[in-house]
């Protein structure tokens, strides 16, 4: 790209900056060279987005420079539009939102201090998502996006023929690192754990310091799980995973109560009682299975009083969303500690959507690790629950692409 004069541009701006430092012998924030624009590479042009395209959620990242938009031109008037449409709002059309609690202020970027934008919206509105991408002229300025997940391959040609944007697509558990390591270090009150789960009087959100977090077992419910050992900030491994996730309970949260969102399951759930439905172990046993520790109210078989037509004519949508989350997490739980077992991890960071607006999950999910593994196992959980792809794919830049 041919050098820039122009005092409003991304180009002036990064050269300006890589000029002061120099003269001031200082090198440029460790982020600049961390984030994909090395020595004498041109940044991508604006606006940066990043894009998870999951099996249930799009999430999209958004930077927003502080410093950018001077100067006239049809170039600045769109990126002006867009900034204005993206930051003023924080719902599009029917089912977008944007996560406000989670915006990121003074990030340092490329060089360039600004903020990051969390927005979400259902895989299965893309079609919206495409209109609107041309109706707010982003088509005209974008001409790649990162993206990850599957939706970046499903999607490839989609994007091509309907607002003439290619992706640079990147592997969806490489980009999640990528990401958790970005945030991590840029929000100081990112990781925490839930101290005494199982009491609602005493129980808290701990900030946990995950300064120095290798070696530690990443479980990314999503629709699906994908879990990970992470050695080190390059060195992860997918070394398991299962369907039963959180694509799981909301399909069969939504055919056993006929509700219709997440918001409404764990709603639903929040007010339920799944001893109403599951067999416990007292159940059985009349108390504890005492010679195998199994505590009397353990549960023995999820759904398993549902047998009995008794017992279905008197449960409600409310217990029945509360066991479908309860079966739902604690086998989740239960493959993280064998996983985490069998690779001699401690920690355990539990992350992706469904844990959104979900402290049940957590809260059993935090005292399944400390319970079964005697205290030797955290939990922990991570505020940018969801995000994390989007992020990693934002930060790359053109390197690492899968074709
Ligand atoms: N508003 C929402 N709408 C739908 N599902 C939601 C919502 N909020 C939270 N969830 C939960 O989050 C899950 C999706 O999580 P996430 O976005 O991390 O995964 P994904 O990327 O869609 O899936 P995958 O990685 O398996 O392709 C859903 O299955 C559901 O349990
Ligand atoms: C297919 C993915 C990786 C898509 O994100 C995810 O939904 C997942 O890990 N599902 C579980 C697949 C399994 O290991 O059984």
């Amino acid at each position: 790209m041919a050098p820039h004069s122009c005092k409003g541009c991304l180009h002036y701006i990064i050269a300006k900056r890589k000029k002061m430092s120099e003269l001031e012998n200082k090198p440029l924030p460790m982020e600049v060279e961390q984030n994909g624009l090395q020595n004498g590479s041109d940044p991508p042009s604006m606006p940066w987005f990043g894009m998870d395209i999951g099996g249930t959620l799009s999430k999209l990242v958004y930077f927003e420079p502080k410093d950018i938009m001077q100067g006239e031109s049809e170039e600045i008037d769109i990126l002006k539009n867009i900034r204005k449409y993206l930051t003023k709002n924080s719902s599009y059309g029917k089912s977008g939102h944007r996560d406000t609690h989670l915006q990121m202020d003074n990030v340092v970027l490329r060089g360039l201090v600004g903020t990051i934008h969390f927005i979400r919206f259902p895989t299965s509105a893309m079609k919206n998502f495409l209109n609107l991408a041309n109706q707010k002229g982003m088509a005209k300025l974008v001409t790649t996006v990162s993206a990850t997940g599957g939706g970046a391959f499903k999607f490839e040609e989609d994007f091509k023929r309907e607002v003439n944007m290619k992706l640079a697509k990147y592997d969806e558990l490489e980009a999640l690192l990528k990401g958790l390591i970005f945030i991590d270090k840029n929000s100081p009150t990112e990781c925490y754990y839930w101290s005494n789960p199982t009491d609602d009087t005493k129980c808290a959100k701990v900030n946990y310091d995950f300064s120095k977090p290798y070696p530690f077992l990443l479980v990314n419910i999503g629709s699906g799980v994908s879990i990970l050992s992470v050695k080190s900030a390059t060195e992860c491994k997918r070394v398991s995973g299962t369907s039963l996730g959180g694509g799981t309970f909301l399909g069969l949260c939504c055919l056993l109560t006929g509700c219709n969102t997440f918001e409404e399951a764990i709603s639903l759930a929040a007010d339920g009682d799944h001893t109403h439905v599951d067999k416990l172990v007292k159940d059985i046993y009349g108390g504890d299975y005492a010679k195998f520790g199994l505590p009397g109210d353990l549960v023995a078989s999820s759904f398993g009083q549902m047998n009995s037509r008794d017992r279905r004519s008197k449960v409600s949508r409310q217990d029945l969303a509360r066991a479908t989350l309860v079966t739902i997490t604690n086998n989740i739980g239960s493959i993280a500690r064998m996983c985490a077992m069998q690779h001699s991890l401690e920690r355990v960071v539990f992350i992706g959507n469904f844990l959104r607006v979900n402290p049940i999950a957590m809260k059993l999910l935090a005292y399944a690790m400390d319970y079964w593994s005697n205290g030797s196992m955290k939990a922990l959980f991570l505020e940018h629950e969801g995000y994390f792809g989007a992020v990693g794919c934002l930060l790359q830049y053109h390197d690492n692409i899968i074709r």
